[in-house]
Parts: C-alpha cells; sequence; structure tokens
C-alpha cells in the first residue's frame, strides 16, 4: 500500500442485510493513507460490521471497498494484508507473549530469525521489552491490549483495524493509551480504522470522525468540523451536551425561532435550504447576563453549581427546555428567578432526518428573520 496521500481505503454504497436486520444502509467513506479514522456511534449503528467488512469477516450484501483502489470484495482476510485488534484482546492464554506474537508470523512462513526480530521489535515499540515469556494471565488489561496491538503490528500489515480496543481498561489507563496508541500510529506511520463510542476518544485520537447513526454516516469530518459545525441534530447531540431549539431556516443563513429571540444572533457557518430547522446551542458558547432586557434569551434559573474553573447553571426556558449554560462569574439570579442568556455561537441543523425529503414549508419575510446572513 502506498504510504503518503491518497485514499487508502473506499468504500463505497456498502449495504449490509442480516436475516431480519438492515446493519448499514449504503455507506460511503474515504481513508486517507496513514490517517487515523474513527467509526463513532452508538451501540447497535453498525460499526463493527463496518469494520468487519472491511476486515474480510464478513462480506458485504452490496456496494464496493477498495484497497489503494482495487476491489476486493474476492480478497480473502488473510491476504488483505491488516492488522485487527480486538476489544478483548483474543490472545491465547496457554500461549507465552512472543508464541503470541509469532503465531501469525509463523503462518507467514517467516524465517526462525525474521520472527524473534519482529517479536522483539514489536514489544519494544508497546514498551513490553522483556515480557515475552510472560503468559497473558500474568499481565494488565492494559498489558494484554499493548501485546494484541504490538501482534497486529508485528504483521506489518498496510491498514490497522481496532475494535474498540481501550474499552475494558480501567478510565484512566484508557487515557493513558489513547496518547501511546497514537503515537505508535504515527511512528509506524499506518492507516488506522477504529471504532468506539466514546466521543472524546473520538475528538482526541482522530484526523478524520465519522458519525454512525441507524446504519448510515450521518457526518464525516474533522473532530473540529464535527463539533463545532454539526450537520444533523443527532450528530450534534451524540458529541457534547447541547440545547436544541426549533424554528425556521430561511435558505440564506437566517433563522427564525419558535421561541422569540432578542437581536441578532451570530452568524452561522453554511446555510440550510428554507424550511424547519434547529439551533444547537453549546453550554460554552452561551454565557449568563444580569441585563435581562438585552440578553438573547430568558429563562428561569434552575439550578446553578460550581465546577472548578467556573460554573454550570441550568435554565428553563419558556417552552420548557432545559438550557445549560456554563459561566465564569457566579449567578445573579436565585433559583426560580429571571436571567438573561447571550449566545456567543451556533449551529443550525434541519430538525429531522427527513428534511430533505419533506415538502419545505414557505420562508416568512426576511424581517422575521432574527439571524444575519454570513457576511
Ligand atoms: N451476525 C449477525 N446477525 C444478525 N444481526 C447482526 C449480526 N451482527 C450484527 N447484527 C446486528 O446489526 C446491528 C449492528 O451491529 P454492530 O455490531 O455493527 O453495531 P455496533 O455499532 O458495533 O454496536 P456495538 O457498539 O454494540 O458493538 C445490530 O443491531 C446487531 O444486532
Amino acid at each position: 500500500m502506498e504510504r503518503g496521500n491518497g485514499v487508502a481505503v473506499g468504500v463505497e454504497a456498502i449495504s449490509k442485510e442480516f436475516p431480519g436486520h438492515v446493519a448499514l444502509k449504503g455507506v460511503d467513506l474515504e481513508i486517507e493513507a496513514r490517517s487515523f479514522t474513527t467509526l463513532l456511534g452508538p451501540s447497535g449503528c453498525g460499526k463493527t460490521t463496518l469494520l468487519r467488512i472491511l476486515a474480510g469477516f464478513e462480506t458485504a450484501t452490496s456496494g464496493r471497498v477498495t484497497f489503494d483502489g482495487r476491489d476486493i470484495a474476492r480478497m480473502p482476510s488473510w491476504k488483505r494484508n491488516i492488522g485487527f485488534v480486538f476489544q478483548n484482546y483474543a490472545l491465547w492464554p496457554h500461549m507465552s507473549i512472543r508464541d503470541n506474537i509469532a503465531y501469525g508470523l509463523k503462518l507467514r512462513k517467516l524465517g526462525k530469525e525474521q520472527i524473534a526480530e519482529r517479536v522483539t521489535e514489536s514489544l519494544r515499540m508497546v514498551g513490553l521489552d522483556g515480557r515475552a515469556e510472560a503468559f497473558p494471565g500474568q499481565l494488565s488489561g492494559g498489558q494484554q491490549q499493548r501485546v494484541a496491538i504490538a501482534r497486529a503490528l508485528a504483521l506489518r500489515p498496510n491498514v490497522l483495524l481496532l475494535d474498540e480496543p481501550l474499552s475494558n481498561l480501567d478510565a484512566k489507563m484508557r487515557i493513558g493509551m489513547r496518547q501511546e496508541l497514537l503515537r505508535l500510529q504515527r511512528e509506524v506511520g499506518i492507516t488506522a480504522v477504529y471504532v468506539t463510542h466514546d466521543q472524546e476518544e473520538a475528538l482526541e485520537m482522530s484526523d478524520q470522525v465519522a458519525v454512525m447513526h441507524d446504519g448510515r454516516i450521518d457526518q464525516v469530518g474533522s473532530p473540529q468540523a464535527i463539533y463545532e459545525t454539526p450537520e444533523t441534530a443527532f450528530v450534534a447531540s451524540f458529541i457534547g451536551h447541547v440545547t436544541l431549539l426549533g424554528g425556521v431556516s430561511d435558505g440564506a443563513g437566517g433563522f427564525r425561532s419558535d421561541l422569540p429571540i432578542a437581536g441578532a444572533l451570530p452568524a452561522f457557518d453554511g446555510a440550510l435550504p428554507t424550511g424547519r430547522a434547529q439551533l444547537v446551542l453549546r453550554p460554552e458558547d452561551l454565557d449568563l447576563v444580569d441585563d435581562v432586557e438585552h440578553a438573547h434569551l430568558r429563562g428561569t434559573l434552575v439550578r446553578s453549581s460550581y465546577h472548578g474553573r467556573g460554573y454550570r447553571s441550568a435554565l428553563r426556558l419558556a417552552d420548557g427546555t432545559l438550557c445549560e449554560v456554563d459561566h465564569r462569574r457566579p449567578v445573579a439570579a436565585a433559583p426560580g428567578e429571571e436571567a438573561g442568556i447571550r449566545v456567543g455561537a451556533a449551529a443550525l441543523v434541519p430538525e429531522s432526518d427527513d428534511y430533505y425529503r419533506e415538502a419545505a414549508p414557505e420562508a416568512e419575510s426576511a424581517d422575521d428573520l432574527v439571524a444575519a446572513p454570513a457576511a
């Protein structure tokens, strides 16, 4: 496989039907060589199925997978030159670490010396030099997962596929391993495809995140793009905490909220077609203001608590929506009293997945739209 820029793995219109269940519904994805791509989504959205199709453990019902532009549909798993790391490590308990790593190399008919070299090199890469004669049961979970990674890397695969590799580790170990895994991926310069349901993990580790939802990819982009400019309500609410406010998009970057909003909102990135839409508000993009009259939104304070670097307060808006706001100064209002919210940044998403298939409602006059189109 070519090392450098260019598409290493192509996924084109992949669908997968199991008896009684459609797990993938036409998925397209391009994975750059040497990049770290994450398939992120809730349980059951199809991410493992997609990874297993890339590995050749599962056959797609329709669509195409390419490695370096070559269709690999008929290529058996063992010929694809992939490394696979499973959630449960999948080490052989009765074999030493050395034998666990050497096993796949023997199958590939490498010579004794070469195998010994690869075992030493891969154990060194994961920081387990000197543990070759130990058995998996003598190692911690984190060390066992390092062995599993070393075993995959020893094969010098073109693509490394990882299925929730850190989710069996305790929280502290998991966080340390993220950076370690990333360092290894960069050092080896390998194309990595990583499955997780942990949004923090995805944002921290990835060059590219594909957010999956019900057998489809809702959005593909950099962690920043996924977080700051979500394209669907699902992506917005799956990544971080958000408040969604209903309204109408005018098709030119403007938005008329169902709830009264005073003054102009900051401009949104990108424009939606005319129709029902939702304003995405993240706590860190909002602020509490004392001057309720001139706030964008008003709400009744429900609670406020200190979090070290500031406060998080929850306000009940007029339509009953609970809106969370992060702020630096303590709130002046007492619970039950009115407080004002200033919107520093916001995104706009269609109201439903079927948005583009529905007849869009007519836009109101531009004067009714509170948000200024991007200059
Ligand atoms: N062999 C199978 N036979 C029938 N249904 C299956 C099979 N494998 C997966 N599914 C179903 O396909 C859907 C997607 O499964 P998949 O394992 O890809 O989800 P996932 O996003 O990886 O979830 P998780 O994080 O829980 O593993 C699920 O509803 C699952 O029950």
